[in-house]
């Protein structure tokens, strides 16, 4: 039992978003215990938006405090596409939570793709892997970085970052950062983190929900086929936690946990 993913289901998106906020706190001290910052990467989709209700609300006592200067954001996945445009993963998270991390508080360190190279996806996830090489390197001159979060989200055909079922790239072994350019969900030039760094790191939570998620939810859980959610399930076990509203896991067959740190 301990091997498998948690799935933490709520009655609603607040409840969901303050069990969220406990959860990633207690990723960020172990983060600051490790090695002094806390790295974790970020999805697009509707994730900001419940990530900002959790993290934005007020601190209640030191022991609930988001330490915003140890923070190092990354993004799980972004799309070719300048920073302020509408489709940019890296816009969103600024105009969701960012810009509304409050003046007397201390920013956190935000790792933007390098927009001189939009035209060569190729060229640009590689410089992306090189922004991870230089942030990681001196800690685990590794094969693979060792995020100590990844925040991510479940599309509707059970895709996560920009990994998309039955895509090659699901085959990925040695890149750190892959181009993709025919990325079914628009626009279809983007980059993502690949499979096996999802895989490695320390923990991996999900958020997902509305009614809209339930059958995929079903699929993942039940069936798995390969789903990319359901190879972040098998790959990370009880690494891995979903938090969910109870309507996107309607009728799924999988044991909830109740939430506890
Ligand atoms: O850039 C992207 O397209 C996202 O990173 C993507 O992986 C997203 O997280 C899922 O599609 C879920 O999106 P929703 O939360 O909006 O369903």
């Amino acid at each position: 039992m301990g091997k498998q993913a948690n799935l933490y289901a709520f009655p609603s998106v607040d409840e969901l978003a303050s069990a969220l906020r406990a959860y990633v706190l207690q990723c960020q001290e172990a983060g600051i215990a490790r090695h002094g910052a806390f790295k974790v990467a970020v999805s697009g989709g509707s994730l900001p938006k419940t990530l900002a209700k959790a993290l934005l609300a007020p601190s209640e006592g030191s022991n609930d405090a988001v330490k915003w200067d140890k923070w190092e954001i990354f993004f799980a996945d972004e799309r070719a596409v300048p920073l302020d445009h509408e489709d940019s993963n890296y816009k969103l998270v600024k105009d969701e939570l960012l810009d509304k991390i409050p003046d007397d508080q201390p920013k956190p360190t935000v790792h933007a793709i390098d927009t001189q190279y939009l035209d060569d996806t190729q060229e640009l996830a590689d410089q992306y892997e090189q922004v991870l090489v230089k942030s990681f390197a001196s800690r685990d001159s590794v094969k693979l970085p060792i995020f100590d979060l990844l925040l991510l989200g479940c599309g509707p055909d059970g895709h996560t970052c920009s990994l998309f079922p039955g895509h090659e790239l699901l085959r990925e072994t040695s890149a750190w950062v892959a181009p993709i350019e025919d990325s079914p969900k628009p626009p279809a030039k983007r980059i993502t983190l690949t499979l096996p760094v999802v895989n490695h790191a320390v923990r991996v939570a999900f958020v997902a929900t509305g009614g809209g998620k339930k059958d995929i939810m079903k699929e993942i859980f039940e069936e798995g086929k390969g789903l990319p959610c359901a190879l972040v399930n098998e790959g990370t076990g009880d690494r891995c936690s979903w938090f969910v509203d109870n309507a996107a896991v309607e009728g799924v067959v999988y044991q909830r946990r109740p939430f506890s740190l």
